[in-house]
C-alpha cells in the first residue's frame, strides 16, 4: 500500500508509543528458559515480537519462519540449539537469507551445537538439531552484530555458563548492556572485564516484568519536533533511565533544538529558545537504528553532517546507506556514503527528481518512518509499501493522523 502524506504546520498531540521489541524479544527468550513462568506486561505488538512468540508457542514445528526479524533469527537460533531432541529448520524472508549469521553459528558450534546451512553458507535457512550444549570458553567477533553476543548470553546460564571473549570492535554495544541488565533482573549476574563477559551457570528467576516504550520509535517524533518548531509532542511510556541505548536520541536532538521535560510518565517535547546551528559530526556505532532519523532530520534542517560508525547499516533490513543516498537524492539532497563507515552531506542540493517524489522503502520500517518526516517540507510525499512499519511500530500511520497529518492512499 502506497500512501500520500501532508503534514500539519505544527503538532500538538499525545502519542502512546509502542513497546520496545528489543526488550520484548529478550524477555520472551528468558521466559521460555524459565518454563514460561514469568508474567510479562506490555509486550510489543509488532511483527518482530510476534515472530518470537509464534516460534515459542510451537515446540513441535519442523520449520520456524521469523520473517524479517533479525533479533528473532539470532536469539531463536541459539535457543533452539539448546532444545534437546528438537530437529528444526529456521528460516526467514528473502532478505534474511542474505543477512549474515556465520559468526553466531561458529560460536554455537564451539559450544557443541549441531547447526547446518540448508542454503547459502553463512546465512539462513539453518537446520538445527537441538542438544545439550556445554558451556565454557568461546570467542566471537563483535563488529558484525551485537545480536550474536546477546543470543549467546541469553542461553549461557542454561548451558553451564560461558566465558565469552568478544574480539575486535563491538557494534551496537548498548544492546549487549541491555541484555546483561535484563539477565540480572531475572537473577543472573554476569561479570564484564574489558572484552570478556563471564556468565555463571544458573536458572533465571521467574518474575513479573513490564516492557518499556521504545526509544527508537520515539526518535521519529523527535525528528518531527525538530523540523516543526513550536510543536508540542507528548510521548507516553518511556523510561528516563532506560536500558535502551537509543534513549541517546534525547541528547542528540537537544543539539538540534529539541527540549524534553518529564511529566510523570510523559516526556513533553518542545523547542529551545535558541536553536543551535552549523555542521554535525557524530559517531552512531552504538545506536545504528537512529541513523535514518538523523540523516533525514538534518537534511530537512539544512545542517550538513558526517554520521560515522555506520558499518552495520549495510546488512540490516536493507543496505541502509545505499537506501538513504537514493531516497534523500530524490528530494534533492546530495548525500554520499564514505565506504561502509559514514554518511555525509555537505549541504549540496539539486532539484527534486519529481514534483511529488515517491519514496521506496525496501522492506525497511525505518526507511518508511524516517522518510515520513520529510513530508513536512515535501507536501504530498508518497511513501511506498507503507505497511512495512509493522516490523516494529504498526500504529505509526495512525499516530501520524492523530498528530494532524493527512494520509491518503496513493
Ligand atoms: O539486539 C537488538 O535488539 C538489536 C540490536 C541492533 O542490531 P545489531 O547489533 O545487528 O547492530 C539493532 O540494530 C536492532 O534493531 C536491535
Ligand atoms: C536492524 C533492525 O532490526 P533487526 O536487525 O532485528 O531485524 C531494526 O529494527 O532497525
Amino acid at each position: 500500500m502506497n500512501i500520500q502524506l501532508t503534514a500539519p504546520s505544527r503538532i500538538a498531540c499525545e502519542i502512546d508509543l509502542p513497546a520496545s521489541k528489543s526488550m520484548s524479544n529478550r524477555v520472551l527468550i528468558i521466559d521460555a528458559l524459565c518454563g514460561g513462568r514469568c508474567k510479562v506486561h506490555g509486550l510489543a505488538q509488532c511483527d518482530d515480537t510476534a515472530a518470537v512468540q509464534r516460534a515459542l508457542a510451537s515446540p513441535d514445528a519442523r520449520v520456524v519462519d521469523v520473517g524479517a526479524a533479525g533479533t528473532a533469527m539470532r536469539f531463536l537460533t541459539a535457543y533452539l540449539a539448546t532444545c534437546e531432541g528438537r530437529d528444526v529448520t529456521i528460516d526467514g524472508s528473502e532478505r534474511m537469507r542474505h543477512r549474515p549469521i556465520g559468526v553466531l553459528v561458529d560460536a554455537l558450534r564451539q559450544l557443541g551445537a549441531s547447526i547446518d546451512y540448508a542454503g547459502q553458507q553463512g546465512c539462513a535457512p539453518l537446520r538445527i538439531e537441538g542438544r545439550k550444549l556445554h558451556g565454557g570458553r568461546v570467542r566471537m567477533a563483535g563488529n558484525v552484530s551485537s545480536q550474536y553476543v546477546t543470543a549467546l548470553l541469553l542461553i549461557a546460564p542454561a548451558i553451564g555458563g560461558i566465558e565469552l571473549t568478544v574480539e575486535g570492535d563491538i557494534a551496537s554495544r548498548p544492546y549487549i548492556d541491555m541484555t546483561l541488565g535484563l539477565m540480572k533482573q531475572f537473577g543472573i549476574a554476569s561479570r564484564v572485564e574489558g572484552n570478556v563477559i563471564t556468565v555463571p551457570a544458573g536458572s533465571y528467576q521467574p518474575r513479573d516484568y513490564s516492557i518499556e516504550a521504545d526509544w527508537s520509535a520515539a526518535s521519529y517524533w523527535y525528528g518531527l519536533q525538530a523540523v516543526l518548531p513550536g510543536s508540542r509532542i507528548s510521548l507516553k511510556g518511556l523510561e528516563a533511565n532506560s536500558c535502551q541505548g537509543d534513549s541517546r536520541i534525547a541528547r542528540l536532538m537537544w543539539d538540534l533544538g529539541v527540549t524534553g521535560n518529564w511529566c510523570g510518565s510523559y516526556l513533553d517535547l518542545g523547542t529551545a529558545a535558541v536553536v543551535p546551528d552549523g555542521p554535525v559530526t557524530v559517531d552512531l556505532a552504538d545506536v545504528p537504528d537512529l541513523a535514518q532519523t538523523l540523516a533525514v532530520t538534518l537534511c530537512l534542517l539544512g545542517r550538513p553532517y558526517r554520521l560515522a560508525g555506520l558499518a552495520t547499516l549495510r546488512i540490516k533490513e536493507t543496505d541502509r546507506l545505499a537506501a538513504l543516498q537514493t531516497e534523500l537524492g530524490k528530494l534533492g539532497y546530495v548525500v554520499h556514503a564514505e565506504g561502509d563507515e559514514a554518511l555525509c552531506w555537505d549541504g549540496s542540493t539539486t532539484l527534486p527528481a519529481a514534483p511529488v517524489p515517491h519514496i521506496a522503502t525496501y522492506c525497511d520500517h525505518r526507511m518508511a518512518m524516517a522518510m515520513a518526516i520529510a513530508a513536512v517540507k515535501f507536501p504530498g510525499l508518497v511513501i511506498d509499501d507503507a505497511q512495512v512499519v509493522s516490523k516494529s511500530y504498526p500504529q505509526f500511520w495512525q499516530h501520524l493522523r492523530q498528530a494532524g497529518f493527512k494520509i491518503e492512499q496513493a
